[in-house]
């Protein structure tokens, strides 16, 4: 387990454009130490507004765009053109204004694909895509993203793990299918906490006063099933990017001072 690092921003403005620059940043990198990037995009506002901030960043031409893959952290079980779907608000936000490859943008299965409304048909299929892409040198089912997003929701749910639902206390399996998600839509497909932690980096993405509570319960030492954000963490790095209302709750001496 990587020890979790806080940055605090002033706002969710800044805090959108200064993780899109750290995430140009990490995608160049990565890009001129291994020739391709890894990115789990994950959804909910903090996602998303981070997306529609790289759009916008002059430096995102940096950026090999056909050498970057293109995964999720989780997806609503919808069809396919529904702007519930992550991928779709993704596309809306960045993905249709840059020349990222089709192929190495490994959307989630919707539920008017070829499994229907069996989702853990089509969360078995995204497992098998994942570990079809994985190299020797990944040591594991899935590959070693560069850096895998995470929004966390104001009960400490991240990716469609939700606080004491089975698979937030899932240890086999890399993908699984979520049936009776307490936020709609109820059914929904996720990476697990074990494919989470084969990133190499963890971000963990949270604005907002009503997101104070959960930052403070994860951060504070709480177990995996009770507040998933607790136990998602990278093999070298964990971070936890918020702003100063998300913050709030947090030991002052937990943090260097927000940026202005
Ligand atoms: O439903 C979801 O919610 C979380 C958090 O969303 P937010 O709007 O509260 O920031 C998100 O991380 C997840 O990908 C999404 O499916």
């Amino acid at each position: 387990m990587t020890t979790p690092q806080v940055v605090v921003h002033r706002d969710k403005e800044l805090m959108a454009q200064a993780t899109a620059a750290r995430l140009i940043t990490k995608i160049v990198d990565a890009q001129a130490a291994r020739g391709t990037a890894s990115v789990v995009l994950t959804g909910g506002r903090n996602g998303n507004g981070l997306l529609a901030a790289l759009a916008t960043a002059p430096a995102r031409d940096a950026i090999d765009w056909h050498r970057l893959d293109l995964w999720w952290g989780d997806e609503r079980y919808v069809p396919a053109d529904d702007p519930e779907r992550n991928h779709t608000q993704a596309r809306e936000a960045l993905l249709d204004s840059v020349p990222v490859d089709p192929a190495r943008v490994h959307a989630m299965p919707a539920s008017d694909g070829p499994y229907g409304a069996d989702v853990d048909a089509a969360a078995a299929a995204y497992a098998a895509e994942l570990a079809r892409a994985a190299g020797p040198e990944d040591h594991g089912p899935v590959p070693r993203f560069d850096v895998l997003m995470l929004g966390v929701g104001p009960d400490t749910h991240v990716a469609s793990l939700f606080p004491e639902h089975p698979a937030a206390r899932e240890t086999d399996r890399t993908v699984v299918g979520v049936h009776g998600a307490p936020k709609p839509p109820p059914t929904r497909i996720s990476l697990t906490l074990p494919a989470i932690r084969a990133a190499r980096e963890v971000w963990l993405l949270a604005a907002g006063e009503d997101k104070a509570g959960a930052v403070s319960i994860a951060l504070g030492g709480a177990g995996g099933v009770q507040a998933p954000a607790a136990e998602a963490y990278g093999r070298s790095r964990t971070l936890w990017l918020l702003d100063r209302a998300a913050a709030a709750k947090l030991p002052s001496g937990m943090y260097p001072p927000a940026s202005s």
